[in-house]
């Protein structure tokens, strides 16, 4: 299959409810930072999570990875299931099989999922092994074959410098896309990426998006990506979660979402986007 055809939607039969967000509310500090959430990720789909900054976009993945924060601080209710199982109120240790294998997750900081002093290989190497009893065994030789195929494929010229290098050894954009390409090795069911494509050059921007998309697409994984890339991340998803605020201002597919009949809210931010992306443009051509 060409990458460009990971760009086309999903197939029309329903697929599997992958993770269920139902009536998710949020407060930090006693102040409503998510309301009444509802969200459904299935199989095989695309589902991009916009809205202005601050709308709570983070924190929903934040909670959905089970990272909410200090429970002193941070009140959590509603419900999150992953493959039927509810993941509020699990401990740590129960959530650890499901982390990274079950529910991946790309930060908006990627660089900052790794530790700075030690090689990019190794790391990846042994995350992937903490879930060998989920995953079954890893052979080194073959995973770092993998991990070098998609480094090259995430528009990383040097593969064998990337395997090789610390994390401060790389520019930013080089880690960002070095943490898309240790989620992908994991296979997980579900990816959340916070911004995958924010720190990139327009050239790795294509490439990260066409690996996420061909992850869900080609490879049947549920993808969750917040992203202000309206043109290339949010219109082409198969469907869209308007945050605003705390609520969710519109669901559905990008049609019905930034249509005629779709919400006012989301047509601002659409044309806001539109606007930095051509502003974005302009600067790339200018430099
Ligand atoms: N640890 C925290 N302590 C206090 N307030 C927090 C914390 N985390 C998030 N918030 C608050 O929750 C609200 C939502 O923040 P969040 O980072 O989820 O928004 P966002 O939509 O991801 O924003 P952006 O697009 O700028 O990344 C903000 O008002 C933020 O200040």
């Amino acid at each position: 299959m060409s990458s460009s055809s990971a760009l086309q939607p999903a197939s029309t039969s329903l697929p599997e409810p992958r993770l269920v967000v139902r009536d998710l509310s949020v407060a930090i500090d006693g102040r409503t930072v998510l309301a009444n959430v509802n969200l459904t990720l299935r199989a095989g789909e695309v589902t991009a999570l916009a809205g202005a900054s601050g709308g709570g976009k983070t924190t929903l993945l934040r909670v959905i990875a089970g990272l909410a924060g200090d429970r002193k601080r941070v009140c959590v209710s509603g419900s999150v299931r992953f493959e039927g199982r509810e993941l509020l109120g699990l401990t740590e240790r129960q959530l650890r099989p499901i982390r990274g294998s079950g529910i991946g997750w790309i930060m908006q900081d990627a660089g900052g999922a790794f530790c700075p002093v030690r090689r990019y290989g190794d790391q990846i190497l042994e995350a992937a092994r903490a879930h060998e009893d989920v995953n079954g065994p890893i052979d080194p030789k073959d995973f770092r074959e993998r991990a070098l195929a998609l480094f090259a494929e995430l528009d990383l010229k040097d593969p064998e410098r990337v395997w090789a290098s610390r994390p401060f050894e790389l520019s930013g954009g080089m880690n960002q896309r070095a943490a898309v390409a240790a989620a992908l090795l994991s296979e997980p069911a579900v990816l959340l990426a916070d911004e995958p494509t924010s720190a990139l050059d327009a050239a790795s921007r294509k490439s990260v998006r066409e690996a996420l998309f061909a992850y869900a697409r080609k490879r049947g994984g549920a993808l969750l990506a917040v992203s202000h890339d309206i043109g290339s991340v949010v219109r082409p998803a198969d469907r869209v979660v308007i945050l605003n605020a705390g609520r969710v201002d519109a669901e559905g597919t990008p049609e019905a979402v930034f249509g005629p009949e779709g919400s006012a809210y989301a047509r601002e931010l659409d044309a806001a986007l539109f606007r930095l992306e051509r502003s974005e443009c302009v600067q790339n051509a200018l430099e």
